[in-house]
């Protein structure tokens, strides 16, 4: 598909609300023959759940991932105006060049799992707004970002992680998740790249200026207002993955603000999501359970760019070689208990 299924955010809002289920017939015959393969019952712990859930969602009892796709969505930030980030805003621009010649961790990362990595920048010499004078994006242009997320995704893949660049989009992230969750500021708002104590402080200012100027409980009007494009790619390339029964691992504290809107507008819009793993961002843990998601992975990354979630492919991997590689007891002439 080359365009996108929506061109407002209310054809938008309308997608979230229509995409497909999983398939219950093929996840109970995955059951099944989880049931029948030469272990203990349970004896490979979530394994078993997350190959059983990417069976229902790929359609067949036995499946195979054989095609991640890992997209990269990078994105300048008005807000770091207000001193937000450890680092300057021009490392965005300059990362997107490392990904770009291979140079960042998660060049390795996708290496490693065989996945292919595209990495599309968005409009970086116009930053968003500061959301602190006004709203990040108009609807055309926060529009616009989600369909250059839904338009990104593979059809072809077999599986999608969302990762992201751009500096200052954790305060952009923490204002998203204070408006949609409540509380103050500091709930939600971590140290990012890793600003010191007044760094925080003034962070948490900014996040609590942003959320009481726009004050709304429209998740894709806090979209909008308090977001970035990079955040509202995610979440449209989350929605084309749901779209196509593509499963979709979820990285970090900012990739997570982006599927906290889609959860917000409709909770099953996550359901072919699973938590690739906990970031060391301090709130993090939090949102993932306001998610209902149960990170794979729990390594002390905060680096983004897609990099917890690439490492989970290889778990995932390893789930579904097994329920779909190994005998039965029948075929392997095994005795069951
Ligand atoms: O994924 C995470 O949990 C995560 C946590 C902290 C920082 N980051 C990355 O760091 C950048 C944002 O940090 P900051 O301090 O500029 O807001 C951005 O490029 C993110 O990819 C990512
Ligand atoms: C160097 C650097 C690399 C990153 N990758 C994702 N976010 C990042 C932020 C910085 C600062």
């Amino acid at each position: 598909m080359s365009n996108a299924a929506f061109s407002t955010l209310a054809e938008f809002r309308a997608c979230l609300k229509a995409g497909p289920k999983l398939d219950s017939g093929s996840m109970k015959a995955a059951e099944a023959r989880n049931g029948q393969l030469t272990k203990p019952p349970g004896a490979l712990g979530r394994l078993e759940d997350i190959a059983i859930w990417y069976a229902g969602w790929r359609g067949t009892d036995r499946p195979s991932l054989d095609n991640p796709q890992i997209i990269i969505f990078a994105a300048n930030h008005g807000v770091t105006a207000q001193g937000v980030s450890a680092f300057p805003a021009e490392v965005t621009a300059q990362m997107v060049l490392n990904f770009e010649h291979g140079g960042a961790a998660i060049n390795q990362l996708a290496d490693c799992f065989g996945a292919k990595l595209d990495v599309h920048a968005l409009s970086l010499d116009t930053p968003t707004a500061d959301f602190t004078k006004s709203p990040a994006m108009s609807e055309a242009e926060v529009v616009d970002a989600l369909a250059t997320g839904w338009k990104a995704v593979d059809p072809a893949a077999d599986l999608l992680v969302t990762g992201e660049m751009g500096i200052g989009n954790t305060t952009s992230a923490a204002a998203i998740l204070t408006a949609l969750f409540g509380g103050d500021g500091s709930v939600w708002t971590g140290r990012g790249t890793g600003v010191d104590d007044t760094g925080l402080d003034n962070k948490t200012r900014v996040v609590n200026e942003g959320v009481t100027l726009h004050a709304t409980s429209d998740p894709l009007e806090i979209l909008r207002c308090l977001g970035g494009r990079e955040i509202a790619a995610m979440a449209g390339a989350i929605a084309r993955a749901r779209s196509e029964g593509i499963p979709v691992i979820l990285d970090g504290f900012i990739c997570s603000s982006a599927a906290a809107v889609l959860h917000r507008v409709a909770p099953e819009a996550l359901d072919h999501a699973i938590a690739g793993h906990l970031s060391a961002e301090g709130p993090h843990a939090d949102v993932l359970s306001h998610l209902g998601k149960e990170p794979l992975l729990n390594l002390g990354m905060r680096l983004g760019e897609g990099s917890g979630a690439a490492l989970a492919i290889g778990v995932l991997k390893g789930a579904i070689a097994c329920h779909s590689g190994m005998a039965t007891f029948a075929e392997a002439g095994v005795s069951d208990g």
